[in-house]
């Protein structure tokens, strides 16, 4: 398969979009987890060689999807349950006539997170392969009969040959929590955000269009256009907290960046019946 390097993915628990010309992405059932987007042979997204794909734990790279909560959470996992979940495919990869594949997954309420977060609810989950992007659709629905809140986010890991010249660009101006200054709220000031440390921040209200530079092999950069996604989480472990985590190899920190887009600063409520779109296309281009 095109996409496909690791031998850890079982074929069962994969579908690929596969563009030809060594464009293609993975999604793996378990979260519907993207964990490989190859542009042209490139590979855009980074995933942990120490990943545990054992359809119980979250994937330790690639785009998790996080709902119904970011971060710690009282009712239940971390960032939630929608990346641990079984989703299913309910429109397989079907090429249109411009050459773009689409492929749709579902997430609906179950007992196992109606313990969890007593709720109905169905995620639908469409992922559009383009020639030079990818775009990503959660909708969320709410099957209740009451309101219900939630976060969600998509959890985007690029891959970069050395983080230290990847940077950020957009957030100038936007304030942000730094969660690793025990949430301290302070005002970005630099015009590209270059990471050299533990850094965990929440951008709150970021513009809709976000570039990400020098990922993959360095030369390309990701262009991200988002909607509905007010905030962009920039995230590494670095060495201390890479030290900490078992999927998750030591010295990967300096190839790998994760710009979250999602909607957690403010929780979203949603009525009976009602439904919302969050979305982010990720374009590639030459890097700057
Ligand atoms: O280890 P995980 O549960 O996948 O979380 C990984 C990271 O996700 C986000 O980026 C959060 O802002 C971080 O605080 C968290 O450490």
């Amino acid at each position: 398969m095109a996409g496909m390097e690791s031998e850890q993915y079982a074929t069962e628990d994969i579908v690929e979009l596969d563009y030809g010309n060594g464009t293609a992405a993975v999604v793996h059932l378990h979260g519907a987890t993207v964990v490989s987007w190859k542009f042209q042979g490139e590979e855009i997204l980074f995933c942990s060689k120490k990943a545990i794909f054992d359809n119980k734990k979250a994937i330790r790279g690639g785009i998790p999807l996080v709902f119904p909560q970011f971060g710690p959470w009282s009712l239940g996992p971390q960032h939630g349950f929608a990346r641990i979940r079984r989703w299913k495919l309910v429109s397989t990869p079907m090429q249109d006539s411009r050459g773009n594949i689409t492929a749709v997954f579902s997430l609906e309420d179950d007992k196992r997170t109606r313990e969890l977060w007593d709720k109905k609810f169905e995620l639908v989950y469409t992922v559009c392969l383009w020639k030079t992007s990818l775009e990503l659709n959660l909708k969320v629905l709410n099957r209740d009969e009451s309101s219900f809140e939630f976060t969600t986010l998509m959890h985007t890991y690029f891959t970069t040959p050395d983080v230290t010249k990847t940077s950020v660009i957009g957030l100038k101006d936007l304030q942000f929590i730094d969660k690793v200054q025990d949430g301290a709220l302070m005002t970005e000031n630099r015009g590209a955000v270059f990471v050299n440390e533990n850094y965990d921040r929440v951008y709150q209200n970021a513009p809709n269009e976000i570039v990400v530079n020098k990922v993959g092999t360095g030369k390309t950069k990701v262009i991200i256009k988002k909607t509905n996604f007010p905030d962009v989480v920039v995230w590494n472990p670095w060495e201390e907290k890479a030290q900490g985590m078992a999927d998750f190899d030591e010295k990967e920190y300096k190839t790998m960046l994760c710009v979250e887009v999602g909607s957690v600063f403010n929780q979203v409520t949603l009525g009976p019946g009602e439904q919302k779109e969050f979305s982010q296309i990720i374009s590639v281009a030459p890097a700057e």
